[in-house]
């Protein structure tokens, strides 16, 4: 029998993952004030972020010294003497998180971390990266998603997200957190938790009515338009409150069968949902039984450089209720019938 297709890459995702996941489970505990900034489109970033993004481009550097990687942090906060202590913390951090062989200096650090620059695109392999997905989410110790996918000729063939806040069963929110999320596009979706290397399948669940469905949509109203959300909700026959979460552990809920809906509802025009935001979470959805598409019904498009420059919005459903629930997004936000 011949090995599954992209074993290498979904290993090596796995590892360069969980390593980042528990660099950033120790750079909570000890968050102290100067340690975040605030980035010029006002979002924040933090070491955690940084070092996140040097141990993935590290390890993956090592094992596919060819890929070029589209990551969102770049290394400029980090540079100079403005940039000194954060940079310290940040080598410190993303050592504790790599094998001795790997050890970066302060200048492998930078270079590192810049490998995730490239501008994406239709052609060939890339790895989309967010080290951090929901910084708010990390920054309140509430859940956050180390995210990591391959992109070949625009398709997401590989997603592993690490999810170190995220409670390992839904049913037990008090119980054990920590784990991670692997799928391969064709081979289905998994679950591992942080303490074991044992993988369970994971799927959708398959509701029979619209009424028992509860949806789930992001924590900041500024990232999606929740007053659409709660009329689109009505509109399904919704009656369960949202469940308002932050990062790609929404994709991952949705796959486990926590919730049955994404809404993530444009609050601008002008807004572009960036590629590292949805390729791993996507793929893992599709893969469990459900359907990911803009609020037109359109398929993400991951060819488009670094963002989804032609969907807008993004809506996940079993595959069963995605059509009814792209009807009743239509009807809410385009009640004239104009697109
Ligand atoms: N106006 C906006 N609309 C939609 N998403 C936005 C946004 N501004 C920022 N984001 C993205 O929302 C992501 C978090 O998703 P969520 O809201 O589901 O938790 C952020 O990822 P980072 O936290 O990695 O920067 C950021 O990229
Ligand atoms: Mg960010
Ligand atoms: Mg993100
Ligand atoms: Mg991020």
């Amino acid at each position: 029998m011949s090995a599954l297709a992209f074993a290498a890459e979904r290993a090596v995702a796995i590892h360069a993952v969980l390593s980042a996941s528990k660099v950033c489970q120790r750079v909570f505990t000890k968050l102290v004030n100067g340690e975040t900034i605030t980035k010029k489109d006002k979002s924040p970033v933090t070491i955690g972020d940084f070092s996140a993004q040097a141990v993935i481009n590290t390890i993956l550097h090592k094992s596919f010294p060819e890929d070029p990687i589209v990551g969102e942090e770049d290394s400029k906060d980090l540079r100079g003497e403005e940039g000194r202590q954060m940079r310290e913390k940040v080598l410190e951090l993303a050592n504790s998180g790599l094998d001795q062989a790997l050890t970066l200096t302060e200048e492998s650090l930078l270079e590192t971390i810049d490998r995730g620059t490239y501008a994406g695109g239709a052609h060939g392999r890339m790895w989309a990266l967010d080290p951090i997905d929901g910084t708010k989410g990390f920054l309140r110790g509430e859940q956050f998603a180390v995210c990591l996918a391959l992109i070949v000729d625009g398709q997401v063939q590989v997603g592993v997200m690490g999810c170190p806040n995220l409670p390992v069963d839904a049913k037990d929110k008090d119980g054990e957190k920590g784990c991670l999320f692997i799928t391969v596009k064709g081979q289905g979706a998994f679950q591992r938790n942080f303490s074991s290397t044992k993988e369970t399948p994971i799927s959708m669940s398959s509701i029979q009515s619209l009424a028992e469905a509860s949806f789930c949509e992001s924590v900041e109203s500024g990232h999606s338009n929740q007053s659409d959300s709660a009329k689109i909700a009505q509109l399904l026959g919704i009656t369960k409150a949202p469940v308002r979460m932050d990062s790609q552990c929404k994709y991952c809920s949705l796959s486990r069968g926590d919730a049955e809906v994404y809404l993530r509802l444009p609050v601008s025009a002008t807004y572009e949902e960036k590629i590292w935001d949805h390729a791993s979470g996507s793929l893992l959805v599709a893969e469990a039984g459900g359907i990911v598409s803009d609020i037109h019904g359109q398929p993400l498009d991951f060819s488009k450089g670094r963002t989804l420059a032609t969907n807008s919005g993004v809506i996940a459903a079993h595959a069963k209720i995605h059509g009814r629930v792209i009807e009743a997004v239509q009807k809410v936000l385009f009640p004239e019938g104009k697109l």
